[in-house]
Protein backbone atom coordinates (compact mmCIF):
# COMPACT_ATOMS: atom_id res chain seq x y z
CA UNK A 1 0.00 0.00 0.00
CA UNK A 2 1.62 3.30 -0.69
CA UNK A 3 0.21 6.58 0.42
CA UNK A 4 1.33 10.08 -0.72
CA UNK A 5 0.61 12.90 1.21
CA UNK A 6 0.15 16.60 0.34
CA UNK A 7 0.48 18.54 3.46
CA UNK A 8 1.73 22.07 4.45
CA UNK A 9 2.88 20.03 7.26
CA UNK A 10 4.92 17.10 6.70
CA UNK A 11 6.70 16.92 9.93
CA UNK A 12 3.27 15.89 11.66
CA UNK A 13 3.66 12.44 9.86
CA UNK A 14 7.13 11.53 12.28
CA UNK A 15 4.77 10.39 14.50
CA UNK A 16 3.96 7.16 11.86
CA UNK A 17 7.51 6.83 10.62
CA UNK A 18 8.77 6.20 14.00
CA UNK A 19 6.56 4.06 16.13
CA UNK A 20 3.72 1.24 16.43
CA UNK A 21 1.93 -0.44 13.85
CA UNK A 22 2.39 1.78 11.44
CA UNK A 23 6.08 2.16 12.19
CA UNK A 24 6.83 -1.02 11.84
CA UNK A 25 4.52 -2.02 8.55
CA UNK A 26 6.62 1.30 7.02
CA UNK A 27 10.14 -0.57 7.76
CA UNK A 28 8.54 -3.82 6.41
CA UNK A 29 7.51 -2.48 3.82
CA UNK A 30 3.59 -3.56 3.85
CA UNK A 31 3.22 0.43 3.49
CA UNK A 32 5.02 3.49 2.02
CA UNK A 33 4.85 7.01 2.53
CA UNK A 34 5.98 9.86 0.32
CA UNK A 35 4.96 13.96 1.24
CA UNK A 36 4.45 16.54 -0.87
CA UNK A 37 3.98 19.91 0.12
CA UNK A 38 2.47 22.34 -1.89
CA UNK A 39 4.72 25.37 -0.66
CA UNK A 40 7.44 23.39 -2.80
CA UNK A 41 4.71 23.71 -6.01
CA UNK A 42 4.60 27.39 -5.55
CA UNK A 43 5.93 29.79 -8.12
CA UNK A 44 6.03 33.59 -6.88
CA UNK A 45 8.93 34.90 -4.56
CA UNK A 46 6.41 34.45 -1.24
CA UNK A 47 5.67 30.58 -2.18
CA UNK A 48 2.12 31.85 -1.40
CA UNK A 49 -0.63 28.94 -0.77
CA UNK A 50 -3.28 30.65 0.67
CA UNK A 51 -5.59 33.83 -0.19
CA UNK A 52 -8.33 35.42 0.88
CA UNK A 53 -11.46 34.37 -0.26
CA UNK A 54 -14.17 35.78 -2.71
CA UNK A 55 -17.14 37.05 -1.19
CA UNK A 56 -15.17 37.69 2.21
CA UNK A 57 -15.48 36.08 5.05
CA UNK A 58 -12.76 34.58 7.88
CA UNK A 59 -9.65 33.13 7.07
CA UNK A 60 -7.95 32.64 4.12
CA UNK A 61 -8.25 29.13 1.79
CA UNK A 62 -5.71 27.13 0.31
CA UNK A 63 -5.26 28.00 -3.51
CA UNK A 64 -5.86 25.68 -6.50
CA UNK A 65 -2.55 25.82 -8.15
CA UNK A 66 0.24 24.60 -5.34
CA UNK A 67 -2.28 21.99 -4.57
CA UNK A 68 -3.05 20.80 -8.26
CA UNK A 69 1.17 20.68 -8.97
CA UNK A 70 1.94 18.82 -6.02
CA UNK A 71 -1.08 15.93 -6.42
CA UNK A 72 0.08 16.21 -10.28
CA UNK A 73 3.62 14.82 -8.89
CA UNK A 74 2.03 12.51 -6.55
CA UNK A 75 0.20 10.64 -9.52
CA UNK A 76 2.90 10.77 -11.90
CA UNK A 77 4.84 8.48 -8.89
CA UNK A 78 1.32 6.46 -7.93
CA UNK A 79 -0.33 6.30 -10.94
CA UNK A 80 -2.89 3.89 -9.54
CA UNK A 81 -3.75 5.56 -6.73
CA UNK A 82 -6.93 7.55 -6.29
CA UNK A 83 -6.95 11.10 -4.46
CA UNK A 84 -8.57 11.72 -1.53
CA UNK A 85 -9.60 14.73 0.10
CA UNK A 86 -9.98 14.77 4.47
CA UNK A 87 -12.99 17.36 5.37
CA UNK A 88 -15.93 17.29 7.47
CA UNK A 89 -18.43 17.52 3.84
CA UNK A 90 -16.85 13.86 2.83
CA UNK A 91 -18.43 10.26 3.16
CA UNK A 92 -18.27 9.71 6.83
CA UNK A 93 -15.55 6.45 7.19
CA UNK A 94 -16.41 3.45 9.37
CA UNK A 95 -14.37 0.22 9.76
CA UNK A 96 -16.43 -1.51 6.68
CA UNK A 97 -14.99 1.26 4.57
CA UNK A 98 -11.57 1.16 5.88
CA UNK A 99 -11.61 -2.53 4.82
CA UNK A 100 -12.76 -1.35 1.54
CA UNK A 101 -9.64 1.16 1.07
CA UNK A 102 -7.31 -1.18 2.47
CA UNK A 103 -7.54 -3.60 -0.99
CA UNK A 104 -6.60 -0.72 -2.64
CA UNK A 105 -2.91 -0.38 -4.32
CA UNK A 106 -2.63 3.03 -3.07
CA UNK A 107 -4.06 6.84 -2.02
CA UNK A 108 -2.88 10.50 -1.80
CA UNK A 109 -4.67 12.26 0.62
CA UNK A 110 -4.92 15.67 0.41
CA UNK A 111 -5.17 17.35 3.92
CA UNK A 112 -6.47 21.14 4.13
CA UNK A 113 -5.34 23.61 6.25
CA UNK A 114 -6.83 27.03 7.03
CA UNK A 115 -10.77 28.00 6.33
CA UNK A 116 -10.49 25.03 3.71
CA UNK A 117 -9.51 25.04 -0.15
CA UNK A 118 -10.82 26.65 -3.38
CA UNK A 119 -13.72 24.48 -5.18
CA UNK A 120 -12.26 23.80 -8.33
CA UNK A 121 -9.10 22.00 -6.75
CA UNK A 122 -12.00 19.52 -5.40
CA UNK A 123 -14.16 19.55 -8.59
CA UNK A 124 -10.97 19.15 -11.04
CA UNK A 125 -8.10 16.88 -9.16
CA UNK A 126 -9.85 14.89 -6.00
CA UNK A 127 -11.67 11.46 -6.97
CA UNK A 128 -13.04 10.88 -3.59
CA UNK A 129 -14.13 13.26 -0.41
CA UNK A 130 -13.72 11.25 3.05
CA UNK A 131 -14.48 12.15 6.78
CA UNK A 132 -13.52 11.03 10.01
CA UNK A 133 -16.84 11.98 12.15
CA UNK A 134 -18.87 14.90 12.37
CA UNK A 135 -16.43 17.11 14.00
CA UNK A 136 -14.15 19.57 12.66
CA UNK A 137 -10.21 19.57 12.85
CA UNK A 138 -7.93 22.48 12.77
CA UNK A 139 -6.61 20.33 9.58
CA UNK A 140 -6.81 17.49 7.66
CA UNK A 141 -3.26 16.14 8.80
CA UNK A 142 -4.67 14.21 11.74
CA UNK A 143 -7.62 12.47 9.61
CA UNK A 144 -5.13 11.44 6.85
CA UNK A 145 -3.07 9.72 10.10
CA UNK A 146 -6.53 8.47 11.61
CA UNK A 147 -7.25 6.62 8.01
CA UNK A 148 -3.79 5.59 7.45
CA UNK A 149 -3.32 3.72 11.18
CA UNK A 150 -6.59 2.15 10.86
CA UNK A 151 -5.92 0.65 6.93
CA UNK A 152 -2.72 0.28 7.70
CA UNK A 153 -3.40 -2.51 10.39
CA UNK A 154 -5.76 -4.18 8.01
CA UNK A 155 -2.25 -4.83 5.78
CA UNK A 156 -1.10 -8.85 5.58
CA UNK A 157 2.05 -8.60 7.44
CA UNK A 158 1.37 -5.28 9.49
CA UNK A 159 0.28 -6.67 12.74
CA UNK A 160 1.90 -9.58 14.69
CA UNK A 161 -0.98 -11.90 15.04
CA UNK A 162 -2.73 -12.23 11.18
CA UNK A 163 -5.74 -12.78 13.37
CA UNK A 164 -6.03 -9.85 15.31
CA UNK A 165 -7.75 -7.30 13.11
CA UNK A 166 -10.45 -9.89 12.28
CA UNK A 167 -10.74 -9.86 16.01
CA UNK A 168 -11.09 -5.68 16.46
CA UNK A 169 -13.97 -4.01 17.53
CA UNK A 170 -16.72 -2.86 14.69
CA UNK A 171 -15.44 -5.84 12.88
CA UNK A 172 -17.88 -8.24 11.89
CA UNK A 173 -20.02 -5.30 12.67
CA UNK A 174 -19.87 -5.62 16.71
CA UNK A 175 -18.24 -3.83 19.45
CA UNK A 176 -15.48 -6.02 21.12
CA UNK A 177 -16.01 -7.60 24.18
CA UNK A 178 -14.74 -7.44 27.41
CA UNK A 179 -10.72 -8.45 27.89
CA UNK A 180 -8.62 -9.47 31.38
CA UNK A 181 -4.80 -10.63 31.79
CA UNK A 182 -3.29 -11.27 34.74
CA UNK A 183 -3.63 -11.07 37.89
CA UNK A 184 -6.71 -13.21 38.11
CA UNK A 185 -8.38 -11.66 40.43
CA UNK A 186 -7.52 -7.49 41.13
CA UNK A 187 -9.90 -5.16 44.11
CA UNK A 188 -12.05 -7.83 44.41
CA UNK A 189 -12.63 -8.36 40.83
CA UNK A 190 -12.42 -11.69 39.12
CA UNK A 191 -11.49 -12.71 35.87
CA UNK A 192 -14.55 -14.36 34.48
CA UNK A 193 -14.24 -18.38 34.89
CA UNK A 194 -15.28 -19.57 31.12
CA UNK A 195 -11.55 -17.52 30.07
CA UNK A 196 -10.06 -19.34 32.73
CA UNK A 197 -11.09 -22.72 31.76
CA UNK A 198 -9.27 -23.12 28.65
CA UNK A 199 -12.52 -24.83 26.94
CA UNK A 200 -12.06 -22.84 23.82
CA UNK A 201 -15.23 -23.58 21.80
CA UNK A 202 -16.96 -21.95 25.25
CA UNK A 203 -14.72 -18.86 25.21
CA UNK A 204 -15.45 -18.23 21.82
CA UNK A 205 -18.98 -18.24 22.97
CA UNK A 206 -18.69 -16.08 25.43
CA UNK A 207 -16.83 -13.54 23.48
CA UNK A 208 -19.60 -13.63 20.25
CA UNK A 209 -22.47 -13.45 23.37
CA UNK A 210 -21.10 -10.38 25.08
CA UNK A 211 -19.92 -8.73 21.97
CA UNK A 212 -23.85 -9.01 20.89
CA UNK A 213 -24.83 -8.16 24.39
CA UNK A 214 -22.24 -4.81 24.41
CA UNK A 215 -23.52 -3.87 20.78
CA UNK A 216 -26.90 -4.31 22.10
CA UNK A 217 -26.57 -2.16 24.97
CA UNK A 218 -24.28 0.72 24.02
CA UNK A 219 -24.86 0.92 19.94
CA UNK A 220 -27.90 -0.59 19.26
CA UNK A 221 -28.17 1.24 15.35
CA UNK A 222 -25.34 -1.00 15.23
CA UNK A 223 -26.91 -4.52 15.57
CA UNK A 224 -30.29 -2.97 13.41
CA UNK A 225 -27.57 -2.46 10.96
CA UNK A 226 -26.19 -5.88 10.83
CA UNK A 227 -29.04 -8.42 11.52
CA UNK A 228 -28.63 -11.76 13.36
CA UNK A 229 -28.39 -15.06 12.55
CA UNK A 230 -31.04 -17.81 14.28
CA UNK A 231 -27.51 -18.42 16.50
CA UNK A 232 -26.95 -14.87 17.40
CA UNK A 233 -30.15 -13.69 18.50
CA UNK A 234 -30.22 -17.14 20.92
CA UNK A 235 -26.98 -16.04 22.16
CA UNK A 236 -28.55 -12.56 22.97
CA UNK A 237 -31.75 -13.40 24.14
CA UNK A 238 -29.43 -15.23 26.78
CA UNK A 239 -27.40 -12.57 27.50
CA UNK A 240 -30.24 -10.28 28.20
CA UNK A 241 -32.27 -12.50 30.05
CA UNK A 242 -29.09 -13.14 32.25
CA UNK A 243 -29.29 -9.50 32.79
CA UNK A 244 -32.53 -9.22 33.90
CA UNK A 245 -32.74 -12.54 35.96
N1 LIG B 1 -13.75 15.73 10.40
C1 LIG B 1 -12.83 15.55 9.42
N2 LIG B 1 -12.67 14.41 8.75
O1 LIG B 1 -11.68 14.60 7.87
N3 LIG B 1 -11.19 15.84 7.96
C2 LIG B 1 -11.88 16.46 8.93
C3 LIG B 1 -11.67 17.84 9.37
O2 LIG B 1 -12.28 18.29 10.32
N4 LIG B 1 -10.77 18.54 8.68
C4 LIG B 1 -10.56 19.92 9.01
C5 LIG B 1 -9.93 20.68 7.91
C6 LIG B 1 -10.61 20.48 6.59
C7 LIG B 1 -9.96 21.29 5.52
C8 LIG B 1 -9.88 22.73 5.90
C9 LIG B 1 -9.27 22.92 7.24
C10 LIG B 1 -9.92 22.13 8.31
Amino acid sequence: MRFDVVTLFPALFDVLLDQGVTGRALIRGVAELHLWNPRDFTRDRHRTVDDRPYGGGPGMLMKVEPLRDAIAAARAQAPQSRVAYLSPQGRVLDQAAMVELSRRPGWILVAGRYEGVDERLIEGHVDEEWSIGDYVLSGGELAAMVVMDAVTRLLPGALGHADSAAQDSHTDGLLDCPHYTRPPEIDGRRVPEVLIGGDHAAIARWRLQQALGQTYRRRPDLLERRGLNQHEQALLDEFVRSRHD
